[in-house]
């Protein structure tokens, strides 16, 4: 795979943690581009990673790989920049939320093929979940091309693209909801008396704890959960309330809000 060049245009936290993904996957700085608005920004990303940092247009011409990290609202414009520097040897790989492929696609040369990746946050410790779907003129040797790309920050898999929304939903979005949780069972753990630190240990291992066995049991969450849940006990009494206070209801009005900000960002995306 070391033989393609990827530029990551908009490097911010997102396009950030795909330079160093790959970097610690052994792919070679000198195929690595980056592009920032600000100076400082772009100062700090070839100190860090000792990658050349450019402006899109020359990142366009010289990468056969280009990754899209800005926000979605400012991909149009990023688009109108690097136009007619992307021929149909160049794939696309759209990183943004919401977005369709046919965004990319209307706004590039004829034939050029674009791929839409739903990466999340936990690829920082290569945790990552990463959605590829394929999008106009993307072949099979484009997905694993994008694949090579991702698997190194964590897990993959291949969704077909009207999933994608309902992915930024639940994976995009998703660690942040976990870390809501954490932080408020250590105010809990706060209010119940203990030290915030304390506290703190507490949730986190036991977070990780119960992600490694979601992940290692092979074992279905409700009988994870009924394994903690003893007749008349302490976690009958929690669970009661947080049932009562509509846990359940709050996540599926909260992920369909999400769904529904994704094909908002689309539609207001120039
Ligand atoms: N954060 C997350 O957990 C996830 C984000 N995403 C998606 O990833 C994308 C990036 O998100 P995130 O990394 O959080 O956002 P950031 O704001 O951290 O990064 C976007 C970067 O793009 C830069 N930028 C904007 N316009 C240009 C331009 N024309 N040329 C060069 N650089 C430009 C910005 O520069 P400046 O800082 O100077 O404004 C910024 O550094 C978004 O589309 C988002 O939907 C997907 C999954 C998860
Ligand atoms: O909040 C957002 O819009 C981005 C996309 C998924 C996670 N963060």
């Amino acid at each position: 795979m070391s033989k393609h060049t990827v530029a990551v245009l908009g490097t911010g936290k997102m396009g950030e943690l795909v330079i160093s993904g790959l970097l610690r996957s052994g792919w070679p700085a000198d195929r690595l581009l980056a592009t920032a608005r600000r100076p400082a920004r772009r100062a700090e990303l070839a100190e860090r990673h000792g990658v050349r940092v450019v402006d899109n247009v020359t990142a366009a011409g010289e990468a056969d790989v280009l990754a899209i990290g800005v926000k979605p609202q400012d991909a149009g414009t990023l688009l109108d920049e690097i136009g007619g520097q992307v021929s149909a040897g160049t794939l696309v790989v759209s990183l943004c939320a919401g977005l369709p492929t046919g965004f990319f696609a209307s706004r590039l040369p004829e034939g050029t093929p674009v791929i839409r990746v739903m990466t999340n946050t936990p690829a920082l410790v290569d945790q990552a979940m990463t959605a590829i779907s394929a999008g106009p003129h993307a072949t099979d040797e484009h997905l694993a091309l994008a694949e090579a790309m991702f698997q190194p920050l964590g897990a993959t898999v291949r969704v077909p693209e009207y999933q994608q929304d309902a992915v930024t939903a639940l994976s995009g979005s998703g660690p942040a909801y976990f870390y809501l949780m954490v932080e408020a069972m250590i105010d809990a753990g706060v209010l119940l008396g203990l030290p915030r630190q304390t506290a703190h240990e507490l949730v986190v291992q036991t977070a990780i704890g119960s992600a490694t066995m979601l992940r290692d049991s092979g074992e279905h969450p409700v009988k994870l959960r009924e394994a903690v849940t003893s007749p008349a006990g302490t976690t009958a009494a929690a669970l009661r309330e947080l049932e009562n206070h509509g846990i359940r209801a709050a996540l599926l009005d909260a992920l369909s809000a999400a769904r529904d900000r994704a094909r908002e960002l689309a539609g207001q995306a120039r």
